[in-house]
């Protein structure tokens, strides 16, 4: 599955599966469940956080996934798959994919992410990775180091792009990446609606990861609550 994971997501959804250890939903088998239901929805890959759900989800379903850990470092902004060891953890459980925080930030541990790549290249050649990434320069490094995709993940997240929002001003931030890279673009983080996901995929981009519009009831039904609330 490995090697054609971006083959089999081309044009496609993929869609986030996590609920962190503060979330009504945290468990591994209500992952792998979300998971079988995405699968049922048409989903071509899934993304997930932690080897437990990850390893749920591929014992449920048979779709590529895309594997993160999400862990906090004292002194450094970057949580997602931040080390080395993050990775080892993973590839334990054997993801077609693993996302990591390719941003500019200062990260914990030795290894910077032009080292961590390389590491990751020699240790487990089979692995695709994909650069999630809050700015243009972000996106270009993630290029020149040889990533196999890049995610607009983190668009919005990082200091020098707090409040901004994908879909902002028709998606100007994923056209720029996507102007400026010739690797695949996979369109992530507040694509909110079908249409948007749409507009992602005709913009240009590879594939579009959805996830808390699908897979986070507390954050869909605020969505309603907040309608109700302002057309009150
Ligand atoms: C910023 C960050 O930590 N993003 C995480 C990355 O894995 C997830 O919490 C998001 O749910 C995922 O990126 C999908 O985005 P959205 O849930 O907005 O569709």
């Amino acid at each position: 599955m490995n090697q054609s994971m971006l083959t089999t997501i081309r044009g496609k959804l993929v869609v986030s599966c996590q609920a962190l250890d503060d979330e009504p939903l945290h468990s591994d088998f209500i992952m792998s469940r979300m998971a079988l239901a995405a699968m049922q929805g048409g989903a071509a890959g899934i993304r997930a956080n932690s080897v437990a759900d990850v390893k749920a989800i591929r014992a449920t379903v048979p779709l590529p996934v895309i594997g993160i850990i999400k862990r906090d470092y004292p002194a450094s902004d970057v949580y997602i798959t931040a080390t080395l060891k993050e990775v080892r953890e993973l590839m334990a459980v054997a993801p077609d994919m693993i996302a990591l925080d390719a941003t500019a930030h200062q990260r914990p541990g030795e290894l910077q992410l032009a080292g961590l790549v390389q590491r990751i290249r020699e240790e487990f050649p089979a692995v695709l990775l994909m650069a999630d990434v809050a700015t243009v320069e972000e996106a270009q490094n993630a290029q020149t180091l040889g990533f196999d995709c890049i995610g607009t993940t983190l668009h919005g997240y990082t200091q020098e792009t707090q409040g901004s929002k994908l879909w902002h001003d028709d998606f100007a931030f994923l056209r720029q990446v996507l102007a400026h890279c010739d690797t695949p673009v996979i369109a992530e983080g507040n694509v909110d609606t079908p249409e948007m996901a749409v507009r992602c995929l005709t913009l240009g981009a590879h594939s579009v990861v959805v996830g808390g519009a699908i897979t986070r009831p507390q954050q869909i039904t605020q969505s309603f609550t907040d309608a109700i609330h302002s057309a009150g």
